[in-house]
Order: structure tokens, then C-alpha cells, then sequence
């Protein structure tokens, strides 16, 4: 892994350590998702038979997971996986039920009232990664706040294996959300079978779920057509920061990088320290474990982009992280709480030396689908309220709106829109 010393760059060449490797391909990402979208758009399930043997290398006729695939799905997997699978399952849904928002209502003037509630959006698309391994627990993070929400109707694509098939724990954990429909469909032309329906598949309201950079930018491209469809959020290539200091340990932080690096190549991974001693040792780590690893060779091409960063203290780490806004922040510093509300934009926090970013991938309980390529900055990780719409209600007696109606009008009349003003006038002649 390349090392760096913050404090000897000029400023283009730190933006250019902190640049994203998804960013300089998106260009072809972009023409070949647009290809896919409009041959969807045109010849429906046809284009997505033709993607999915052009892109999966199977030939399939229909899409949608039946009854006896379900079932078999329970044979195919072993206990202590689906034992694993329903351990993580409560625990996600125990943090994900605590957070769901509550209704509120406030008397804002005598006699009126303005009230906040809930409802589930009634169809949603949720799309769970199998490009380079299955990610069962993907379907957890997406199928259980959907079922907390009360989403009606949970459609969910996958793509599917080399033999036609779905992977059976992707459909074990896809449970959670009962009466989940499964189709076997990948990539690009996944998302734009969710976003513009075919005669298979349903059109859906909202669309869910991470994705390598053609998903990724499907996403995008499906919320800017006309008429487009709501997305959770930016969820690409997976990154992790970490900040460690001198007292961290370097196999443990070396494990937390690699983890990342082995989802894909495109993923990033930065540590950021302000001891050479550790940055050198986390570095012969890496290479060690490296030799253990399966995906090594995925891992290999992900640390190309990636970088150990030597840094002048810890809160040069914490600036330079803010503005980096890395989807998983692992602080594997001494008082890691002490630095919490330093930190202003990062998809999930892991604090301290006995919190792998590993457990939340699976089951410390908080969602693992996060917002990546900086888009921390500005948009949060999964919840229930991502399932869910907020409509405010608000209802005025009489008294009410003889109490706010002077208001309105006022700032009607400012506005130079008189039909505004007569609706509240009106009501306040007969209210008098
Ligand atoms: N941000 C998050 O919350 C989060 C969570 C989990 C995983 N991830 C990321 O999700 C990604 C999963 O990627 P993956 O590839 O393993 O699975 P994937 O399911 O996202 O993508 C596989 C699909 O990509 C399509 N595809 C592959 N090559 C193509 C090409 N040349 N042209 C057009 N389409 C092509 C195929 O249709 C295939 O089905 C990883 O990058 C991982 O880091 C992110
Ligand atoms: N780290 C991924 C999110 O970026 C989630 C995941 C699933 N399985 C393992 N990891
Ligand atoms: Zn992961």
C-alpha cells in the first residue's frame, strides 16, 4: 500500500488521495446504464433476458423465485448459518424498532394544531449484491426495516447464480419481509426493471439496497428520469477510514482495511495515523494477511487506490475525515469517545479497538447499507423512516383561525396573492 505524508502535499494532490476510484470510471458506467434503461424502457422482459445472459452468463426464462426454490432454500443452508441469520435478524430489528419515529402533535395557536405521522411507502425495491458473493446479510439490512415500516408490497432483486439460481440464504434472510417477492435479476437492468416495470416485474415506489457502480449509478439514473422514483441513498463501492493512533493494534486495523478491500476493486480503503511506528507496522500487516486471504487478488487491486496517510496529530485526521466523509469511520484511537462529536459526516462510527467494522456488516444491530463516494456528507445510513413517508396534518377551529389567519393574510397580501389571502379572509368575517 502506498504511503503518504499529508503535511508534504500541496492541496491537489491531496484531493487527488482522497478521489474515489469509482469517480474516474463513471463515464462508461454512465452510457451503458443509459443503454440498459432505454432497451428496458423498449422491449421490457426480452432486454432483461438478454442482460442477464450478457452480464450473468444464464440464460433464464422467467425471473421470479416460485414456492419450491423457496423451499429448498432452508434445506440448502447450513444450521449455524441460519441460526447466525436469525440472531443478527433480531438484533437489527431491535435497534431498527427503537429508532422508528413517533407521531407528535403541538397546539402551535389556541384552537390550532399541527401534527406529524407515518406511513409506509406501499412498494418498495430492494436490491441485494451476488456480483462477486451473495450478501445475505444485505437482504436482512433491507428486508427487516421494510417489514418494521409496513411497506405492503417488498420486491427484491438478486442476480442469479451460474446455474439459474437464486443463493439460498439471500432467500432465507429475505424472509424477514413476509410475502417477499424475489426476482433473479442483476446490475443495471435490476434496477431499471424496478424503477420502470415490466410485464414481470413490478414498477415500485421507492428502490433500496447497495450495488457495485453499475447499480450505483442505476440508482441515480432512475431518480433523474422524468417522472423519476425516490432512491435511499448513494450506495456504492464499499470504503472504510480508519484513524489510529499509537496505541492501536496493527493487526487488528490491517484486518479492518482488508476487510473492505476484499468486497471489490473498486473499493477504497485509508488509514490515517500520526505514529510512523504503527503505519509501518499496519503496512506488513496488510502484506502478511494478504497471503491468507481468497479474494486476494480482489484485495490487491482495491489497495492500489487506497493509501496509509501519515498525519500531524489526530485532529488533522479527524478534518481531513470530515471532508472525506467516509462511509465506515473506525476511530482505533485511546479515548475514541472523547473525539465522537468532532466528527461531522461519515455513514457509521465504530469506536474503539473491540469494534470491527465487520459487526456492523452483520449483526451489531445498526443498518450497513451507507452512503459512499462522499455522499456522507449529506445523506444517512438505513432506517425504518427510509421505508416510511412523513405527512403533516394540521386542524384549525374556529378560534384557531381567528388566531393565525391575520397572519396568513398578511403575508399573502406581501405576496401578491390575493386568492391566498380571501381563503384565510373569508373564514375569518364568518368566524368573528
Ligand atoms: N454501500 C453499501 O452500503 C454497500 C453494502 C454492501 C455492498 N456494497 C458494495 O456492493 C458492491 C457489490 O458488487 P458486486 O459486483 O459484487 O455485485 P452486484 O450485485 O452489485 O453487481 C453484479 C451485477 O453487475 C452487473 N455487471 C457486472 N459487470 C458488468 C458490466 N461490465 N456491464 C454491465 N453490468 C455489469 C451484472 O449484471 C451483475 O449481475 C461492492 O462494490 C460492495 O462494495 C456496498
Ligand atoms: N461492508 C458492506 C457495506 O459497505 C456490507 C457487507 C455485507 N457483507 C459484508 N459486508
Ligand atoms: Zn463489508
Amino acid at each position: 500500500m502506498k504511503r503518504i505524508d499529508w503535511n508534504q502535499l500541496d492541496e491537489p494532490t491531496r484531493a487527488a488521495v482522497l478521489q474515489r476510484p469509482v469517480q474516474a470510471v463513471s463515464n462508461t458506467v454512465r452510457a451503458g446504464v443509459q443503454a440498459v434503461f432505454e432497451a428496458v424502457a423498449e422491449r421490457g422482459d426480452d432486454a432483461l433476458r438478454d442482460f442477464t445472459a450478457r452480464f450473468d452468463g444464464v440464460a433464464l426464462e422467467d425471473f421470479e423465485v416460485g414456492a419450491d426454490e423457496f423451499a429448498r432454500a432452508a434445506d440448502a443452508v447450513p444450521a449455524d448459518v441460519q441460526a447466525a441469520i436469525a440472531e443478527a435478524a433480531a438484533r437489527i430489528e431491535a435497534f431498527h424498532r427503537a429508532g422508528i419515529a413517533s407521531p407528535y402533535a403541538v397546539e402551535t395557536a389556541p384552537g390550532l394544531t399541527c401534527q406529524r405521522v407515518q406511513r409506509p411507502i406501499r412498494r418498495v425495491g430492494l436490491y441485494v449484491p451476488a456480483g462477486s458473493a451473495p450478501l445475505p446479510s444485505t437482504a436482512l439490512m433491507l428486508c427487516v426495516p421494510a417489514r418494521l415500516a409496513g411497506c405492503a408490497e417488498v420486491v427484491l432483486c438478486t442476480p442469479p447464480r451460474a446455474d439459474g439460481s437464486a443463493d439460498p440464504a439471500v432467500l432465507l434472510a429475505a424472509r424477514q419481509a413476509p410475502g417477499v417477492r424475489v426476482f433473479k435479476l442483476g446490475g443495471a437492468q435490476a434496477i431499471a426493471a424496478m424503477a420502470l416495470g415490466t410485464a414481470s416485474v413490478p414498477r415500485c415506489d421507492k428502490l433500496f439496497g447497495p450495488g457495485n457502480a453499475w447499480v450505483d449509478e442505476a440508482k441515480r439514473q432512475a431518480a433523474q428520469r422524468p417522472g423519476g422514483i425516490a432512491i435511499d441513498m448513494p450506495a456504492g463501492p464499499s470504503e472504510v477510514l480508519v484513524i489510529a493512533d499509537s496505541g492501536a493494534n496493527a493487526a487488528f486495523v490491517a484486518a479492518d482495511l482488508l476487510s473492505q478491500a476484499e468486497h471489490g476493486p473498486d473499493s477504497q480503503v485509508l488509514l490515517l495515523t500520526d505514529s510512523d511506528l504503527l503505519l509501518e507496522a499496519v503496512a506488513a500487516e496488510v502484506e502478511a494477511q494478504l497471503t491468507t486471504l481468497p479474494r486476494a487478488a480482489i484485495a490487491r487491486r482495491a489497495l492500489e487506490s487506497s493509501r496509509l496517510v501519515r498525519v500531524r496529530d489526530i485532529e488533522q485526521a479527524i478534518a481531513i475525515s470530515n471532508a472525506y466523509a467516509p462511509e465506515h469511520l473506525i476511530l482505533a484511537v485511546r479515548e475514541p469517545r472523547a473525539w465522537l462529536d468532532r466528527i461531522d459526516s461519515a455513514g457509521s462510527i465504530f469506536l474503539g479497538d473491540w469494534t470491527p467494522e465487520a459487526l456492523g456488516d452483520y449483526c451489531s444491530g445498526s443498518n450497513h447499507v451507507l452512503p459512499t463516494g462522499g455522499a456522507a456528507r449529506a445523506w444517512s445510513g438505513l432506517s425504518v423512516a427510509s421505508f416510511q413517508k412523513a405527512i403533516t396534518v394540521q386542524e384549525a377551529s374556529r378560534t384557531g383561525i381567528a388566531n393565525a389567519g391575520p397572519c396568513a393574510a398578511i403575508l399573502a397580501h406581501a405576496e401578491g396573492l390575493q386568492a391566498h389571502a380571501r381563503a384565510v379572509e373569508l373564514r375569518l368575517e364568518q368566524a368573528a
